[in-house]
């Protein structure tokens, strides 16, 4: 059993990592019920895998329970319309707590539900998707998609408390555990090497389901994301910023799959970092063998590390002009999080789109690396 507290003054929370967890989950929730009642948004694979857990977990509490289909495109209006209304039809009060029990695509949606249900309502996240876990229920970022971009709608909101029972990934299928890697090997590349290190010997483990790989790489990834969170909660110094590594790409890829499951996040996250790590090289920033590491532990644990991997063939320019809604963006300029190597990342605000567009052309057309190769001197 690990607890990790997000230090966030009066929002400060836990975050609870321990087998069987779900199954003892009244124990944590019924202080944060001043009523006994308490507010399930769930997804309908999640509710047929892993609800008789959770509605066992919570026995002593009287709970409602909201449904929404599984997938990205429930990160939608119509859907967060949905949530609040059938909320509100249930009688919820501002104090009583909604419980996010899924994956990112309910973290995200019923979060953002939370934040804007009577002005502010509690919420917890009992996330149970790896990536959920080692994620998206830490930090407090809710949203949606929209037409412009992905999680262009949303707000800072943050959960009273994380539960994290790595049983419940026993029933979540391999693809969408390979998913949810792609970001435990994000927080390595950002900033930790020895992590890296160890999910290059042990990342086989972990996407096994050997309990004491698993429990060590979410306690790690979810201790690295909440240091971040706790120095730079709503990204305005440029910290929290670091946590998107990969994710200028990863956007303007799930864009263009239309925010379909055809490209899951973390798939896309996995081609993102591959591409950084490519276009850092190109740039003169890092060695040209550390992303050829970062590509080889990738395609190692199946995950794509590439667009032609991921089956995507849109050209250079289509994905720059969706990266042109990033919300990095300031006067005019997108900021990438690139590396200077492995651990090593750093946010730059001098890259223009129409060279990351040649860049992604180039790539495409299997020519990344330069002759003139890179200085390896911090910028
Ligand atoms: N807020 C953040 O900080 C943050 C961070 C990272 C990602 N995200 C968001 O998270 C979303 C992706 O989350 P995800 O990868 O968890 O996708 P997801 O929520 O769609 O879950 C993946 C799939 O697995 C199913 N599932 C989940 N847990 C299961 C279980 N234990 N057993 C069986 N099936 C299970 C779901 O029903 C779904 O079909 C994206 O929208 C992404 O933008 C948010
Ligand atoms: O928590 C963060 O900060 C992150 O950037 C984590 C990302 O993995 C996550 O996908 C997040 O939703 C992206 O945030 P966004 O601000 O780029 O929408
Ligand atoms: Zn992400």
């Amino acid at each position: 059993m690990s607890i990790v507290r997000v230090e966030l003054g009066p929002r400060a929370y836990d975050v609870r990592i321990e087998a069987g967890l779900i199954g003892r989950a009244a124990q944590h929730l019924a202080p944060l019920a001043p009523n006994g009642r308490a507010f399930v948004v769930t997804d309908q694979n999640v509710a047929a895998a892993q609800g008789a857990r959770l509605t066992q977990g919570l026995s002593g509490l009287a709970t409602e329970t909201v449904t929404i289909p599984a997938g990205e495109a429930s990160k939608s209006w119509e859907m967060l319309a949905f949530v609040t209304d059938r909320l509100l039809a249930l009688g919820i009060e501002r104090g009583e707590p909604i419980i996010a029990f899924g994956g990112g695509v309910v973290g995200d949606l019923a979060g953002f539900a939370a934040a804007i249900l009577q002005r502010g309502t509690p919420y917890v996240q009992v996330p149970t998707s790896l990536l959920a876990m080692v994620d998206s229920s830490v930090g407090g970022k809710t949203a949606i998609d929209v037409s412009a971009g992905k999680n262009l709608i949303g707000a800072f909101h943050q959960p009273r408390l994380v539960l994290i029972d790595p049983e419940a990934l026993a029933t979540l299928a391999a693809r969408q555990m390979r998913a949810g890697y792609a970001e435990i090997v994000k927080a390595a590349l950002i900033g930790d090497p020895a992590f890296f290190d160890w999910l290059e010997a042990n990342g086989a483990s972990v996407l096994a389901g050997a309990p004491d790989a698993l429990a060590h790489a979410i306690a790690a990834s979810v201790a690295f994301k909440a240091a971040i969170v706790a120095e730079d909660e709503r990204e305005t110094s440029g910290r929290r910023a670091l946590l998107n590594l990969g994710h200028t790409f990863a956007h303007a890829i799930e864009a263009e799959a239309g925010f379909s499951d055809d490209v899951l996040h973390g798939e896309a996250v996995a081609a993102g970092l591959a591409l950084a790590f490519d276009l850092s090289v190109r740039r003169g920033l890092c060695a040209p063998e550390d992303a050829a590491r970062v590509g080889r532990h990738l395609r190692a644990t199946g995950l794509p590390a590439s667009l032609a991997d991921l089956g995507i063939a849109a050209t250079g320019a289509s994905l720059a002009g969706r990266m042109a809604s990033d919300k990095k963006k300031a006067g005019g300029r997108v900021a990438f999080i690139l590396a200077r190597g492995i651990g090593r990342a750093f946010v730059d605000r001098d890259v223009e789109l129409e060279a990351v567009a040649k860049f992604l052309d180039s790539a495409a057309a299997g020519a990344l690396h330069p002759a003139r190769g890179c200085d390896r001197q911090d910028q």
